[in-house]
């Protein structure tokens, strides 16, 4: 069976679960991309082309409402295409050599011809004349691959991570090869004009393409690049989340008692800060760690009634770059905890497994300010999820200046997370501000987020590659 819509993403919407007797199970899995794009599948029926995650040959994933079409990975192919190519070298370019990228032509090789087989699965997943969307950095040979194969379909590209200006992206050994492939979509999306601006600039400059030199807006103002046969437009579109629906699953009474709970488990702080991410370098683990380390040192911050919980999932545990820092994120909370904690009470609390989608709404809903503090992030839903869950107007946002959700969520307590007084000061200040300037902000916040949501971002993309 073909479909008439078809998303293509290095990963599948699912969760296996192995049970005792070993049967198995697939879910819908959670998680920041495949929560985004979920929804588009409730309002068109439709295929998604990605791979399960496993290296398992006999894995037949199912869901419900979604036509699965599962790309195999061979265990040598999850080292050389995802934690290689994909997580070594284009992830620390892209998110400006926070780590040094390597760059291994026999990486490369098997990222040339994983592509090959995600670009086949589309083209047999997709009826004539569909409309086919391509998802992130993981697959950005996919739309030329495929165009050659099926010239009828309509192509969409969105990178889901930022991207990066030319000293950076001229680094790469295959730069005209990833801007080849980019370039066989129809429409090419990033979250932030920034990264449609550094796109148009490297045509230009290292194909010699004819590319727009015009100010990109936000879902308006395209830029173009100009081919021999037809043209590709070139736009901005910040993705979000169901902010109605997070808003919804938040505000229910079971949601609230857990939320009472958790403050009392950890033995009613005075105040209770969090942070939610993937154990990512990117992310800024180790930054907010290390201020709270100086605000207790300093006595801007009382160890004795504050408690910051860090719920950390476990991510690309075989890159050496994620070994190293969860290494420093776990030495610096257990010198805190060793300094400032007592055996009752250290004030980090560090979890590192994957928490059930109800224990963390009730983490935001319970929190008096979230720290997200990346070096360097492409969107970051879980500030929009945060806020979604704030319709108390309680709590406070403390935000890196380098997430793509800080161009949106100016009211936030933006902070550079390279510089220690900013960070510190932002932390003291989301602590210590009037619940009156508090309440200002968040309502600010709710504003720009309920009126945002994920749809808007799926239906502008997607009218837009159709018109
Ligand atoms: O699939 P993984 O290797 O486990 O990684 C999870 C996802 O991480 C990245 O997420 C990005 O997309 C988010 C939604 O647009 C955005 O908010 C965030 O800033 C990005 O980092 C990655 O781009 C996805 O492909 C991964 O599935
Ligand atoms: N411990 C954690 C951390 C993140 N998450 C979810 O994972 C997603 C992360 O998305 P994101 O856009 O902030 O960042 P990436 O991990 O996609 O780079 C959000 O939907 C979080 O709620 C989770 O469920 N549990």
């Amino acid at each position: 069976m073909t479909a008439d819509f078809v998303v293509v993403a290095n990963r599948l919407p699912v969760n296996k679960q192995t049970a005792a007797d070993g049967t198995v199970t697939w879910t819908r899995a959670p998680g920041g991309l495949v929560t985004a794009l979920a929804p588009v599948f409730d309002s068109q029926p439709g295929a998604w082309v990605g791979w399960t995650g496993s290296t398992d040959a006999d894995d037949r994933p199912h869901v419900d409402g979604i036509d699965i079409h599962a790309v195999p990975l061979s265990a040598a192919e999850v080292e050389d295409y995802y934690e290689g190519f994909s997580n070594s070298t284009l992830w620390p370019l892209y998110h400006d050599v926070l780590v040094k990228p390597e760059y291994r032509a026999d990486w490369w090789d098997v990222y040339v011809e994983v592509n090959r087989r995600f670009a086949a699965a589309a083209a047999a997943a997709a009826s004539p004349g569909a409309t086919v969307w391509v998802q992130d950095y993981q697959l950005q040979l996919v739309p030329a691959m495929l165009r050659q194969d099926r010239p009828d379909l309509k192509i969409g590209f969105f990178l889901h991570i930022p991207f990066p200006p030319y000293e950076l992206f001229s680094q790469l050994p295959w730069r005209r090869e990833i801007l080849e492939g980019l370039l066989g979509a129809d429409l090419i999306g990033f979250h932030l004009p920034g990264g449609a601006q550094n796109f148009l600039t490297l045509a230009r400059r290292i194909l010699g393409a004819d590319a727009s030199t015009g100010p990109v807006g936000v879902r308006t103002d395209f830029g173009t690049v100009a081919l021999s046969d037809r043209t590709v437009r070139v736009g901005s579109f910040p993705i979000s989340i169901d902010s109605a629906s997070v808003a919804a699953q938040s505000s229910t009474d079971a949601v609230a008692q857990r939320a009472a709970a958790i403050r009392e488990e950890l033995g009613d702080p005075k105040t209770l800060l969090l942070g939610v991410d993937r154990l990512d370098y990117t992310k800024g683990i180790d930054v907010r760690v290390q201020a709270l380390q100086r605000l207790f040192a300093d006595g801007r911050l009382d160890p004795a009634d504050t408690v910051f919980v860090q719920l950390a999932s476990p991510s690309r545990e075989n890159v050496e770059s994620y070994a190293r820092l969860r290494d420093l994120v776990e030495r610096t909370v257990a010198h805190i905890n060793g300094t400032y904690g007592t055996a009752a009470a250290p004030p980090i609390r560090y979890l590192l497994q994957p928490v059930p989608r109800d224990e963390l709404l009730a983490y935001f809903v319970a929190a008096d300010a979230t720290l997200v503090t990346p070096l360097r992030d492409g969107m970051n839903l879980v500030t929009k999820e945060y806020i979604a869950c704030r319709d108390d107007l309680g709590g406070a946002l403390v935000l890196s200046e380098f997430t793509g959700a800080a161009m949106e969520l100016s009211d936030a307590y933006l902070m550079n997370p390279y510089d220690p007084v900013s960070t510190d000061a932002a932390i003291v200040a989301a602590v210590t501000d009037d619940d009156a300037e508090r309440r200002r902000r968040m309502t600010l916040l709710r504003d720009q987020v309920m009126n945002n949501d994920v749809d808007q971002w799926a239906r502008s993309f997607l009218q837009t590659l159709k018109s």
